[in-house]
This record gives structure tokens, C-alpha cells and sequence, in this order.
């Protein structure tokens, strides 16, 4: 399996290569050159298969030659032990054809650690093979960030810098990353938005020299590692509720659209799936842009799910690319131009193309609130803001079928941001049983502005290159 760019301007590459490179070198984000595809006979197999080795199933079509099926079993089987649910991502029925998918029961509480946990563990495989150390920088709107602290801290073959935006994330979700003290741990607290972030994360990994000299990787959802490894639990979700025999739809909310894009994925391989909405909150760059064709930046507003508090829409790059009919020409053009002027028109037949899977919908602040009360009124079940987001989405849903089930997901627990969901349900949230309260402990993170050359003297100094 090769990996081109969405840029179509560098070469193409394999797997392992594909993941540590992190984003390609005309700036453009890796796809596999072909789509591997199940049989309807392969999909329906998967039921009554554990979530490993589903994993193993779907990432061995990535992974091609690169890992031997067995090593890759094995690291599947390691991270998957590590979530607190027997079924992984367990599927909770809460009214008729309408599911929870609960992506929450790792390490830090969100659906992250479900790539995470298994990054960690591939990271490691290879690099210890290759006995090289790498400098990993990711940009957090604060999940991403404490999934990949517990999925390298403590690593002997990879530092990681993790960068948040200051003031715009919970404390719970800090706390996941700061309180790590590991000496292979750098926390940053950049003064900007999570925008800010990834465009320093992206112009770093355009710096040739920086990129050597520290030897850079990246594990946001830049890696097509973390895309492959999200795109499994469509299929456990889909083949529980009838796949490959009935259709099913998603509800995903939505920030850098790469959990979202993972079902396209999922879809490009064989799943029948109906409809992905991507579900956002104020920040709705993708809800405007399945709406009107205009894929424009806005301001970034603060909102009770600042994990999606996001304007720049990072694997929207990658849809971009297969609506244009991979067209990489186009796709460079276009994304270079946005990057200038913050607004691009997506042309009338990528937009139908992309509307025949896709919608959007944006839920305001009010609704999220009012979703989070009616549903523990309804249903028993607390839920965070971000899924909150997804369920108000989901109740303005309107599919061709309606006995076709409506699959939430549930991308954070409702521990990681108590203050919304007091003010909402008035209920005071723990952490679940088994969690680590990490309230006292002490925490460690360096602030810096929003700017890429100090962050750069950041991590040269801390990789000590
Ligand atoms: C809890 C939560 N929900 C939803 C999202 C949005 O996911 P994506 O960025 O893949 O669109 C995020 C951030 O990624 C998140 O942390
Ligand atoms: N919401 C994310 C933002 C980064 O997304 P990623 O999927 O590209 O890592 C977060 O919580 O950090």
C-alpha cells in the first residue's frame, strides 16, 4: 500500500513512512493511493470478532507489508486491553433506531485514546527497530493532547510537545496533559486559539532544516495512522446494528473533521453507511460548508465544547482532494489559496459529491444545554457538551429510510468538563471508577505567544538539537 499526497506534488510512500512523516512535503496530507475495500461476506464476518482483532482487520489493509499481520495483531490486542470496557466502544440504545456510540472508556476519557493507545504502541515498534528518537509536536483543542502525553510519556524513542490554546480548554482535559512529569513530556500553553496551533504545527513541518534537525512527527489526525485506527469502530458500530445488510448513519461532532472523515473511510471500504452529519457547535465552518459550497474561516468562538472550538478544518483537505476527483493540482491551488485569504468555493460538483454522504448542522450554545437536560431526563444518561452537540444534531436528522438506525457519538466522558455539565444538568460529574483523580496534582507547561519561531526554539531546546 503507497501513500500520495493531497498536493499531488510529493512522492508517494509507504505505510510506516506515511505515519512518521507526519505532513507531507508539498504541505499536503497523505491518503492511500487506492482504497482497500471488504466484501459484504469480509464486513459481516467482523460480528462476533473482539474490537482487536476488527482492528487488526481493517488496519492490516493500511498497513499492506510493512508490519507482519501477527505484530500487528499483538499491538492491537495491548491497546485495546488498555480501555476500562469489555466491548471497547460499546453501543447504548436510547430510544428506537437511535444509538450511543461510546468512544470514551480509555486512559484520558476520549475517543482519541482509540488511535492513540495503538500509535504509541506502532510508534514504538518502529522506531525501536530503526533505534531513532523522534520529536513529536501535536496541537490540542485539548483532547488530542492528554490521549498522546499517555500514549508516549515515558517512551525512550519519542519526545512529545504538546501545545494548547491558553485559557481555552477545561481543566480536566489541562490536567491530562500537565500533570504528566515525565522528562519526555513538554506541555505548552500558546496564547491564540487551537487555530494558532495547527498552523504552527503545519508551517513547522515545512521548515526542512527544523524538521531534520529534531527529527519531526506529528500525531494529530495529520497521521493517516490515527484516520485508519478511527475508522474501525463505524465498522464494530455498523455490523452490531445489521451491516453489511442494512444501512446505518452517523452523527459525528465535529472539529478538524477527522473523526468524521474516518467514516468516509469506512464507507470507501465497503460499510453501507446512509449519512455522516457532522455535527458543530458555533465554530461552523463545515456545517456552512456542506450548506452553501463556501468553505470560509470565521472567528473562533469560545464555547462549552472547546474541543471543537475549531475554524480550520484540517481533513477537510482530504475530502477536498477525492471530491475533486484526486486532483492534486486543484487541491494544492485551492488549500494554498485558503490559507491566504481564509475562504475557498468548492466547485458544484465536488460539493454534490461530498453532500451524497455528507451534511452539516450547527447547534447553538442554548441547544446544547437544553440537549444535555432533556437527555438525562429522558434517558438517564449524563452527557458531555460534545455529545450533546451530536444528539441535537441528530434529532433534526431526516433520513430516506427511517427505520434506518442513528448511530451518536460519544466522543468525550461527561468527567472532562464538570462545569458544563453542572451548569446544564446540575449534576456534579466524577471521574469514573478507575480514573485518575488528578485534581492535587502538580502541573508543569511553559506559555508562549502564538508564534512559530519561538515555539520552534522551544522544542529545538527541549530535543536538545
Ligand atoms: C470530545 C471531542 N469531540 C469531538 C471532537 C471533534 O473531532 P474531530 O476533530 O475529529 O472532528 C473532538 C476533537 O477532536 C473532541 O475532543
Ligand atoms: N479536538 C482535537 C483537535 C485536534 O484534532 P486531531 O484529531 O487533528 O488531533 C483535540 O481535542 O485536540
Amino acid at each position: 500500500m503507497r501513500y500520495v499526497s493531497t498536493r499531488g506534488e510529493s512522492p508517494s510512500i509507504g505505510f510506516l513512512d506515511a505515519v512518521l512523516a507526519g505532513l507531507a512535503p508539498d504541505g499536503g496530507l497523505y491518503v492511500p493511493e487506492a482504497w482497500p475495500a471488504f466484501t459484504p461476506e469480509e464486513i459481516a464476518a467482523f460480528a462476533g470478532k473482539t474490537y482487536a482483532q476488527v482492528a487488526a482487520a481493517v488496519l492490516g489493509k493500511f498497513v499492506g507489508e510493512d508490519i507482519p499481520a501477527e505484530d500487528l495483531a499483538q499491538m492491537c490486542d495491548e491497546a485495546y486491553a488498555s480501555f476500562t470496557h469489555a466491548a471497547v466502544t460499546p453501543l447504548k440504545q436510547l430510544a428506537a433506531n437511535r444509538y450511543l456510540l461510546e468512544l470514551f472508556h480509555g486512559p484520558t476519557l476520549a475517543f482519541k485514546d482509540v488511535a492513540m493507545q495503538l500509535l504509541g504502541r506502532l510508534y514504538d515498534y518502529v522506531l525501536s527497530r530503526q533505534s531513532r528518537t523522534m520529536t513529536i509536536i501535536c496541537a490540542t483543542s485539548g483532547d488530542t493532547g492528554g490521549a498522546a502525553v499517555e500514549a508516549f510519556r515515558g517512551r525512550s524513542n519519542a519526545r512529545i510537545v504538546a501545545l494548547f490554546p491558553e485559557g481555552r480548554i477545561s481543566e480536566v482535559q489541562r490536567r491530562f496533559m500537565t500533570t504528566a512529569q515525565d522528562a519526555n513530556v513538554s506541555c505548552v500553553s500558546v496564547q491564540g486559539s487551537f487555530d494558532d496551533c495547527q498552523a504552527i504545527v503545519k508551517q513547522a513541518f515545512q521548515d526542512d532544516q527544523f524538521r531534520h534537525a529534531v527529527d519531526l512527527s506529528g500525531v494529530n489526525s495529520i497521521n493517516w495512522a490515527r484516520i485508519a485506527a478511527q475508522s474501525v469502530y463505524y465498522f464494530t458500530a455498523a455490523v452490531s446494528l445489521g451491516a453489511p445488510d442494512r444501512e446505518v448513519a452517523f452523527v459525528v461532532p465535529t472539529g478538524n473533521f477527522g473523526d468524521a472523515y474516518a467514516a468516509f473511510v469506512a464507507r470507501q471500504m465497503g460499510l453501507p453507511i446512509a449519512k455522516v452529519v457532522a455535527a458543530t457547535n458555533s465554530n461552523d465552518i463545515l456545517a456552512r460548508a456542506f450548506e452553501d459550497g463556501r468553505y470560509a474561516r470565521g472567528a473562533v468562538a469560545a464555547t462549552q465544547s472547546p474541543a471543537m472550538d475549531i475554524q480550520v478544518a484540517s481533513n477537510f483537505e482530504r475530502l477536498y482532494f477525492e471530491a475533486v476527483r484526486r486532483d492534486g493540482v486543484e487541491t494544492g491551488r485551492a488549500f494554498r489559496g485558503f490559507n491566504t485569504t481564509g475562504s475557498l468555493d468548492i466547485p458544484p460538483s465536488a460539493l454534490a459529491m461530498m453532500r451524497e454522504l455528507f451534511a452539516g448542522a450547527s447547534v447553538s450554545e442554548a441547544d446544547t444545554a437544553k440537549t444535555m437536560l432533556s437527555t438525562l431526563n429522558e434517558t438517564g444518561e449524563v452527557v458531555d457538551p460534545h455529545t450533546a452537540v451530536g444528539l441535537a444534531a441528530a434529532a433534526r436528522v431526516r433520513l430516506e429510510s427511517p427505520t434506518t438506525p442513528i448511530v451518536v457519538l460519544s466522543t468525550a466522558h461527561p468527567a472532562k468538563f464538570p462545569e458544563a455539565v453542572l451548569a446544564a444538568t446540575a449534576v456534579v460529574q466524577g471521574v469514573p471508577r478507575g480514573a485518575p483523580d488528578l485534581s492535587a496534582k502538580p502541573e508543569r507547561f511553559d506559555r508562549l505567544p502564538a508564534d512559530a519561531a519561538a515555539v520552534k526554539a522551544h522544542v529545538r531546546a527541549f530535543a536538545g538539537k
